[in-house]
């Protein structure tokens, strides 16, 4: 039986007559990663902030449940079993990195030599040992990053909210933060995960819920998502112009490119599909010089979604990771 970290049935939120939250519904398996993936302004924060208690939902919503409490009757219970970071670090700069570590340690009650045991610990975890004594303020976007989940995990939370954690950092630092959550997923901790980038959710998410308009306008792995929308296809190049005329009279559904002798054969990517069409070939004894899956990715599944194009319109500058990610090829 799956046990679940967080389960929300017809969750709304409205601020005076703007509708945020359209009714949505939420489940989520313990020890897993959850995306919810939407543009700007979609509503991924303000679901954060519900379900971490700290924004109360519209009273028509159903029922809320997170690490097992009811959010309604027991937030308190479920505030003790999470731990959040948000866009908006609660890192205070202008004391050390260590001190920081150590005031979450006094806000959980540690005692102070567990504190600092749990503060070296995690420092050491997140690579700041050499910077535990700077004032935070002094850290790069990255190292305020890693010292936030830091600080997160002194009260040693079965369920984190991660709301954009990568927003705005270098792809170093982004692979880097990607490593500290597989981390802490292969630890047992449930993540809920929001981003405006497709490929972060591609890389860490089990299941994705894309969020469009208030509403779940999907929701699945990567790859079903990606097999959802149109796109896939086979690409069969040849040679010899005589093979590739057979093949093309063969498989007369593929569209045809005559200069560079290639077909290209529609599909969902699946295995089933490409068994097929092996089969297809072998019988009509074709064999291509080349072949090539094509699998829809997720910025195309973003923009046949939500109508945005994420290689258009990119919220945050300094980031490179809404740009088109690379089709996935695979050459055979
Ligand atoms: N306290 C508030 N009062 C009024 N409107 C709000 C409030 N908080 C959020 N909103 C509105 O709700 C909508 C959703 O905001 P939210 O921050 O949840 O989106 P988001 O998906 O997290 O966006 P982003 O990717 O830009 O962070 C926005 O139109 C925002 O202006």
């Amino acid at each position: 039986m799956t046990s679940w970290a967080i389960t929300a049935n017809g969750l709304r939120k409205s601020y005076g007559d703007k509708t945020v939250l359209d009714g949505i519904d939420l489940a989520v398996p313990e020890g897993t990663v959850f995306s919810l993936l939407g543009p700007n302004g979609a509503g991924k924060t303000t679901a954060v902030k519900i379900l971490s208690t700290l924004v109360s939902p519209d009273p028509a919503s159903g029922e809320i449940r997170v690490g097992g409490h009811d959010l309604a009757t027991d937030p308190r219970a479920a505030r003790a079993a999470i731990g959040v970071t948000g866009q908006f670090s609660a890192v205070d700069g202008l004391i050390t990195g260590e001190e920081n570590m150590l005031l979450m340690a006094d806000l959980h009650h540690l005692s102070r030599g567990e504190g600092r045991r749990v503060a070296a610990e995690l420092l050491e975890r997140f690579d700041l040992t050499e910077a535990a004594k700077k004032p935070a303020s002094t850290y790069s976007g990255g190292m305020k990053r890693r010292l936030d989940i830091a600080m997160t995990l002194v009260g040693d939370p079965r369920i984190i909210f991660l709301d954009e954690p990568t927003t705005g950092l270098d792809p170093r630092s982004r692979h880097n933060m990607w490593q500290i959550i597989r981390g802490l997923v292969s630890g047992g901790v449930t993540v809920f995960l929001t981003t405006q980038y497709l490929e972060e959710a591609d890389q860490l998410a089990d299941q994705i819920a894309v969020l469009n308009d208030g509403r779940i306008a999907a929701q699945g792995t990567a790859e079903e998502l990606k097999r959802r929308i149109p796109g896939g296809h086979v690409r069969l190049r040849f040679s010899d112009p005589a093979a590739y005329q057979f093949a093309a009279v063969t498989l007369p559904e593929a569209a045809r490119d005559d200069a560079s002798l290639t077909l290209r054969v529609p599909g969902d990517g699946s295995q089933r599909a490409l068994r097929s069409l092996l089969g297809r070939l072998d019988a009509a004894g074709i064999e291509a010089d080349e072949l090539t899956v094509h699998t829809p990715d997720l910025d195309d599944v973003f923009f046949a979604l939500t109508g945005a194009d994420p290689r258009h319109g990119q919220s945050d500058p300094t980031s490179q990771s809404t740009l088109p990610s690379q089709s996935k090829e695979n050459v055979r």
